[in-house]
Formats: C-alpha cells, sequence, structure tokens
C-alpha cells in the first residue's frame, strides 16, 4: 500500500468497451463493500464508462486524469485514468475492431507497468477478447500470456479460483489437437511445484492437498485408452511425493472434480483448459476468480468473456468482478504484512 490509507490501489482494467467490462466495473464500485475495500484506479475510457455509470453515481467520485505518472497517494476515493478516446458509438458494435483491441491492450499495458513500479497494488482486468487482441496486431493469446511476458515471468500459470474449487491448467489456450504433445513430466512438475507455493503464499493454506486429473476416459484405464498417464503423468507425481507433496492422482477426470468439490483436495492440477473450466464454471460462474499465478505482481480477473450477447443492455452480472477485486485486495493485504512471498 503506498498510501496514507489501508486500503490497497488497484488498478482495474475496463477491459473491451464493447462488452460488459464497463458495466460490471460500475456495478462493482456502486456497491459500498467494494468500493471501501480499495482504492480504485480504473484504467479505460471515460465516454464509454459515462454511458455505464447511467445513474451518475460512480464517476463524480473518482479523480480523472489522463496522467499516467500522476501521485496516486492522495485521492482515497479512486481515480479514472483515461488512457483512451473512443467514440462512445463502439460500445454498441458487440463485436472488437482495431480500435477497440489496441485500446484494451494500452489499459492491459499501462496497469502492468503501474504494478511493476509499484503506484498500485494489485491488477484486476476485466473482460477482453482474443480476436481484439489479435485485431490490434498482439500476437498474445490473452492476457495471461502478455502480462506473463510483460513482467519478464517464465513460470507462470492459470489458475481459477472459488471457496468449493481451484483448478489450475498445464496447457492454456492451443488447440485441444496439440495438447498430448505439449504436456512433459517436466512441465506437470513445474506446475505442481507452482500451484503448491500459490496455496501456501496467496491462499494461506499450509499443507496443500493436491490432485491432478488424468488426460484420458478412466485415467487410461491401464492402457487402453491412452498412456500418457503412466509415462508422462504419473513420473511427475511419484516425484512430487518423495519430496513430500501431500499429491495423488492421476485420476479419472470425470470424478475428481467431484471429490474436490466434496473437500478431498484444495486444487486439481488439469491438463487442458476446458477439463478445468467447465467443472470450475458449473460450480463456480458467478463467484470465481481468474488468477495468473507465479507472476511477480498480483493479478486477478472475472471467470467469463465479453458477454456479447447481453453488453449495454443492463443484465450484466457484477459478481465475478467483485470477487476478483476482494481477492487482489486480500491478496495484497497479505503481501504488505508478510513482504512478496510469492517467490516459486
Ligand atoms: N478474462 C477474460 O478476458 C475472458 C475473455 N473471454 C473472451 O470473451 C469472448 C466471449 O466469450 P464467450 O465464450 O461468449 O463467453 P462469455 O463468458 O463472454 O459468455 C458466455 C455466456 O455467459 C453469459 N455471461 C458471461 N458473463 C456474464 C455476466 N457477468 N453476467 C451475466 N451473464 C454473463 C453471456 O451472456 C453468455 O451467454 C471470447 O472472445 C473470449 O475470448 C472469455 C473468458 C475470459
Ligand atoms: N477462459 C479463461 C480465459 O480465457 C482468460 O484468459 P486471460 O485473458 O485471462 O488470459
Amino acid at each position: 500500500m503506498n498510501t496514507q490509507s489501508d486500503r490497497p490501489v488497484l488498478g482495474i482494467t475496463m477491459g473491451d468497451p464493447a462488452g460488459i467490462g464497463p458495466e460490471i466495473i460500475i456495478k462493482s464500485l456502486a456497491d459500498p463493500e467494494i468500493l471501501n475495500s480499495c482504492i480504485p484506479v480504473v484504467l479505460g475510457d471515460i465516454e464509454i464508462l459515462k454511458k455505464a455509470d447511467v445513474d451518475s453515481e460512480i464517476l463524480p467520485k473518482l479523480a480523472i486524469t489522463d496522467e499516467l505518472n500522476c501521485d496516486l497517494s492522495n485521492f482515497p476515493k479512486g481515480f479514472l485514468m483515461c488512457l483512451s478516446n473512443l467514440n462512445p458509438d463502439v460500445a454498441k458494435l458487440g463485436h472488437p475492431t482495431v480500435e477497440t483491441g489496441s485500446a484494451m491492450e494500452t489499459y492491459i499495458n499501462a496497469g502492468v507497468d503501474l504494478a511493476l513500479s509499484g503506484a498500485i497494488d494489485a491488477l484486476v482486468t476485466g473482460p477482453i477478447t482474443k480476436t481484439g487482441l489479435k485485431l490490434a496486431g498482439s500476437s498474445f493469446h490473452g492476457h495471461t500470456e502478455l502480462i506473463a511476458h510483460k513482467t519478464g515471468t517464465d513460470n507462470f500459470a492459470m489458475m481459477m479460483a472459488g471457496p468449493r474449487l481451484k483448478v489450475v491448467l498445464t496447457t492454456i489456450h492451443i488447440p485441444l489437437s496439440q495438447v498430448p504433445e505439449r504436456l512433459s513430466s517436466q512441465e506437470i512438475t513445474r506446475i505442481i511445484n507452482l500451484t503448491r507455493n500459490t496455496l501456501i503464499t496467496r491462499f494461506g493454506i499450509k499443507s496443500p492437498r493436491l490432485a491432478v486429473a488424468g488426460l484420458n476416459p478412466h485415467a487410461g484405464e491401464q492402457g487402453m485408452f491412452g498412456n500418457e498417464e503412466a509415462d508422462i503423468i504419473l513420473p511427475a507425481i511419484i516425484e512430487a511425493q518423495e519430496k513430500g507433496v501431500d499429491i495423488r492422482g492421476p485420476y479419472p477426470p470425470d470424478t475428481v472434480f467431484f471429490q474436490a468439490v466434496e473437500g478431498q483436495f484444495d486444487a486439481v492440477i488439469c491438463m487442458y483448459h476446458d477439463q478445468g473450466l467447465i467443472p470450475f464454471k458449473l460450480v463456480h460462474f458467478r463467484d470465481g476468480v481468474n488468477t495468473t499465478i507465479g507472476l511477480p505482481i498480483i493479478r486477478t480477473s472475472v471467470d467469463h468473456g465479453t458477454a456479447y450477447d447481453i453488453a449495454w443492455t443492463g443484465k450484466a452480472d457484477p459478481s465475478s468482478m467483485k470477487e476478483a477485486i476482494k481477492m487482489a485486495a486480500g491478496q495484497a493485504i497479505n503481501q504488505k504484512k508478510h513482504g512478496n512471498s510469492n517467490a516459486n
């Protein structure tokens, strides 16, 4: 915390202007519990946010600036940093453009710079489209890859976290057909260690209990349905067990998530994106948080996308954004107390 206040300073990126990002940010900050839990620094576009702040409740409370280097320590209510001047009509498009794609990337880059400089204590990102990033000329598939690159982090992973289930993905945004060839014991070992360290340092779980999902139906059924379990996944589990990690598997993917939700495991390590995200969103679509683990900064995000089908209709549910803000604030306070313990 770099202010006279006890509240952590959180950068909150607006996401895609044509999506539900602006609406869920305004709705979240309209909740006194959220507004009082942090000093928000919204990184976005004033004309777009004005459209979302229909009752003009939030923006008048924030100091407006377009100066990235402004002193964030002397306005305890919060800031809006205007980083683009979009035509407000882009909000109605229902899809990204080169202009909006470039704006959303600008918000993220600015947020990472602020976090690295220590001007903000954590970064919370609003939803973007992968296609928007591509339109803007970015080579990154999402926030995760972009932020890892910008912070010079090789050892990172995507975790989706909720009170009942946490999943960590070994592979993220790649075609399903490429998953088997990308899996290796070394990579699974890396994810196991990173997950365990993060559960201890960021989530305060003293002795994490980990499960590893298999790749194939029935975790391979003794090789009848595939050999990745025996050849790649099991050696990584055994190596971790030999080092004293409380870890079991490879489990049949159709039951391990139920066991985790029932309380048997603190996190499930998954082999690919939808293996983890389908069960996670069934349980935690409303209150789940996407967080990038292993970074030198705290980064949390909503667990959903831009929801173009309901954007600018007033129907967007801000619950996931609120949880992302709460998690970032909690971890920032913890880090302030105990130092940057996420040394993975
Ligand atoms: N953190 C991020 O930036 C993420 C971005 N995406 C991106 O979002 C874009 C759209 O992805 P979709 O697969 O359509 O997923 P989506 O999450 O945007 O929407 C799926 C369904 O859930 C509903 N929904 C989502 N969030 C909601 C909310 N807060 N309140 C009420 N209803 C909500 C939508 O209306 C839609 O019917 C894609 O381009 C994808 O890349 C997807 C996931 C995460
Ligand atoms: N399904 C989650 C997701 O794709 C989020 O990606 P990112 O933008 O946080 O990397």
